[in-house]
């Protein structure tokens, strides 16, 4: 499990998180919604240990991360960040290995380049694999992203949980590989049960029908957490957005949507 507890921290006289806490566990799809300028590329960051908190701790399966060293951290936990471009013409098989680098040291071994292949094909990149990563579109390059990621944590390790973080994973996806991905984290977390998923998103709805539980973040601060219906409320809505849903809701079928006009 991953633990957030009493998160606070500040850049100069602005605080960017004021005492977040709240858990993300294994077998469960953890996302974090929350207006433009709310802190959450800031909380994903103190998780992943970007940025150090100025209170509080982040513990890994009960451990200070900073007791684990980078190399450590590689092997079980993957980040995506927002973003990602890279400066240099790779083909997408080699930015796909780029996943396998904590797990060998100069040569890829058999069972590196098995994860490829099969993080490849699972995120639909197989194809791409001799295109120069330059050229691919946006949501082309936000899969093969998707499967160097998973590449870095393909296989499961016995008595350790693996963790998934990502900010912003949807931005360059249309419709239909955004809720292609959201079902293949489900299918993932209900086949692996060791893995962790954090999102950071936007899209409202798109946590509501996928997220096992929501963070919302208002001015650094944790405005509700928990199931969409304890989260997703038109009150709360309004106070992080500044806009009121219409919110449709059918607690009998587990469908919440909301709607803005
Ligand atoms: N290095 C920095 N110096 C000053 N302010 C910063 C710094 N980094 C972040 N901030 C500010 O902290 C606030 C939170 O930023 P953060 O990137 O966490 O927001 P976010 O919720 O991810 O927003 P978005 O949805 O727009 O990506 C913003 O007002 C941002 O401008």
């Amino acid at each position: 499990m991953l633990q957030a507890e009493n998160i606070t921290y500040a850049i100069g006289s602005k605080t960017l998180l004021q005492d977040v806490s709240t858990t993300f566990e294994p077998g469960k799809l953890t996302l974090i919604l929350g207006p433009n300028g709310a802190g959450k590329s800031t909380l994903v960051k103190v998780l992943c240990k970007q940025l150090k908190p100025a209170h509080g701790e982040v513990l890994l399966e009960g451990k200070n991360l900073k007791a684990y060293s980078d190399l450590e951290l590689g092997q079980r936990r993957a980040v995506l960040s927002q973003n990602v471009d890279l400066a240099f013409p790779l083909n997408v098989w080699e930015v796909v290995m780029m996943g396998r680098y904590p797990h060998f040291s100069i040569k890829p071994s058999a069972k590196d380049e098995q994860a490829c292949q099969e993080a490849m094909h699972y995120f639909d990149v197989w194809e791409l694999a001799e295109r120069n990563y330059l050229t691919l579109s946006g949501g082309e390059k936000q899969r093969v992203q998707f499967a160097r990621v998973m590449t870095q944590i393909w296989y499961p390790v016995s008595g350790q949980n693996r963790y998934l973080i990502m900010d912003e994973p949807l931005s360059f996806l249309d419709v239909h590989y955004q809720f292609q991905f959201m079902h293949q984290v489900q299918d993932l977390l209900r086949q692996q049960p060791d893995l962790v998923v954090v999102g950071v998103v936007h899209d409202l709805n798109l946590a509501a029908k996928f997220a096992d539980k929501i963070i919302l973040i208002h001015g650094g601060k944790v405005l509700a957490q928990g199931s969409k219906w304890d989260v997703l409320s038109a009150a709360n809505v309004e106070t992080a957005y500044r806009l009121r849903p219409v919110v449709m809701a059918d607690q009998a079928k587990d469908s919440l949507y909301l709607f803005f006009e």
